[in-house]
Parts: C-alpha cells; structure tokens; sequence
C-alpha cells in the first residue's frame, strides 16, 4: 500500500523545504503548485478559459500568463479569484489523482501530495493523513515579504486569502513548526519518518 501524505500550510510557511526533504528521502512529491502552472501554458484547455474570462491584458508579448498581474487581481479580489480557481482547479485534481494512481501503481512506500489549499478546497479525502507546515503570523508575514518582495499590504492579501495557518493546525493530524531553524525543522521531519516506518536506517 502507498501512504498517500497531504502536505499543506500557508503561503511561504516552509511546505517546499519540507517537500524537499521528502524527495531527498526518495519519497515522490506530486505539487500542486507546478501543476496549476502546466494547465495554464498556452495552448492548454485552462489557458484559453483564462484568457477569454480575465482579457488579454494579462498576458505577456509573448503570450504566456503575466502570473504576476493575474495574481496582483485575484489575491486581492476573492470574486476574480473564485472564477481562477474554478478555471484552474478541476484541472489540478485531475492531473494529482492520476499522478498518485501511477505512483500506486509503481508500489511506492509512500507519496507526498503538496497541495497549499488542501482544507479550503476539501482534499484532505485524498490523502492518507495530513501534514501542516505552521509558522506564526509574524514569521510568515516577514518571510514572504523577504522571499517575494512584496508590500506589507500585498503580503498581508495573499496571507488572509487562504484559511489562516493556526485553524490549519487545529485540522491536521501532524504539525511541522518551521518557526526555528532549518535543523529543528528537519529534526521534525525525520521523527515523523520514523513514526510511519519511511526512515531507511
Ligand atoms: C494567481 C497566480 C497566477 C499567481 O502565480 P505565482 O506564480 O505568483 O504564485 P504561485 O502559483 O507560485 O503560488 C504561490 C502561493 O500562492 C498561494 N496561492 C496560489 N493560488 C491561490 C489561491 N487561488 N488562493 C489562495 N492562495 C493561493 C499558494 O500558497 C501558493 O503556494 C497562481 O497562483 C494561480 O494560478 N493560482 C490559482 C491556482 C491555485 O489555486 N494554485 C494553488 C494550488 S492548486
Ligand atoms: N526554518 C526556516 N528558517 C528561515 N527561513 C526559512 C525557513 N524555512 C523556510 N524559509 C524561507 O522562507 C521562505 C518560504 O519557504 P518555502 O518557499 O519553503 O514556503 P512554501 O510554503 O513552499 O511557500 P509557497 O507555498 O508560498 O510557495 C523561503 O524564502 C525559505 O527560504
């Protein structure tokens, strides 16, 4: 059987470091984010919607998504954004289940589904337990901030766009506090390895 592991947390609350310690432990990490990226290339079924619903304003010269712009729309606006998500979403779930059938298929011990919307879109029957990357208020609001160069405004709509972290705690069946350092963090992740048998010494 393949432990099917939602990881989820809050925009810049550490999911990719933590996703990253999964693949160095040869666990496959299915990301939603690179997902919702593919659907929207040109060409894909998404793309055509996204134009026609958000005008060709958001597009770059050479015709890709501005995801830049479209995201200056829709963090700030929760009716533009619901109209993204219904766009982009369906197409997301599809290609995730058919990713984690063929990791099943391949027998592997266990695969990561990292998924930032996990509770707000009711995913979590997707996975065999779920995973959250918490930080505080504070921390995430200053490392966004750092990693995406955004106003305090900005960084703060992106924030509250999503459920806050500390409800996300509250849901999961294990927390990852990415409050500390790297290393505490990684202390972390290998004591859950542990607890579901995934460690390989
Ligand atoms: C708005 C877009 C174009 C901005 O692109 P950009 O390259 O700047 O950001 P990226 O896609 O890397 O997302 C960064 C983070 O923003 C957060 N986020 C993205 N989309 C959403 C959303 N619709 N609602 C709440 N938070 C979101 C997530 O925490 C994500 O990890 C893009 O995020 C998008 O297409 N979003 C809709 C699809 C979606 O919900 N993706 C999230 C996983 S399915
Ligand atoms: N323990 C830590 N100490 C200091 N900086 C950290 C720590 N963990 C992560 N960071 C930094 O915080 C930022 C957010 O981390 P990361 O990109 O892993 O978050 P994320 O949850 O994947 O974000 P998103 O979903 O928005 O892409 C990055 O710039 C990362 O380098």
């Amino acid at each position: 059987m393949t432990l099917a592991i939602g990881l989820t947390g809050g925009i810049a609350s550490g999911k990719s470091t933590v996703s990253n310690m999964f693949k160095e432990a040869n666990i496959p990490v299915i990301d939603a984010d690179v997902i919702a990226k593919q659907v929207v290339e040109a060409g894909e079924p998404a793309y055509h919607l996204v134009v026609e619903t958000f005008g060709p304003n958001i597009l770059k010269d050479d015709g890709s998504i501005d995801r830049e712009k479209l995201g200056s729309i829709v963090f700030q606006n929760e009716t533009e954004r619901e109209k993204l998500n219904g766009i982009v979403h369906p197409a997301v779930r599809r290609e995730m289940l058919q990713q984690k059938e063929d990791a099943e298929k391949r027998n592997e011990p266990a695969v990561v589904l990292d998924i930032p919307l996990l509770f707000e879109s009711k995913l979590s029957h997707m996975a065999d337990l779920t995973v959250v990357v918490y930080v505080d208020p504070n921390v995430q609001l200053e490392r966004l901030m750092n990693r995406n160069q955004l106003t305090k405004q900005e960084a703060e709509w992106r924030i509250q766009s999503q459920l806050p972290l500390k409800d996300k705690k509250e849901k999961a069946d294990e927390v990852i506090d990415n409050n500390g350092s790297l290393q505490s963090t990684k202390k972390q992740f290998e004591d859950l390895m542990k607890k579901w048998n995934l460690a390989s010494e």
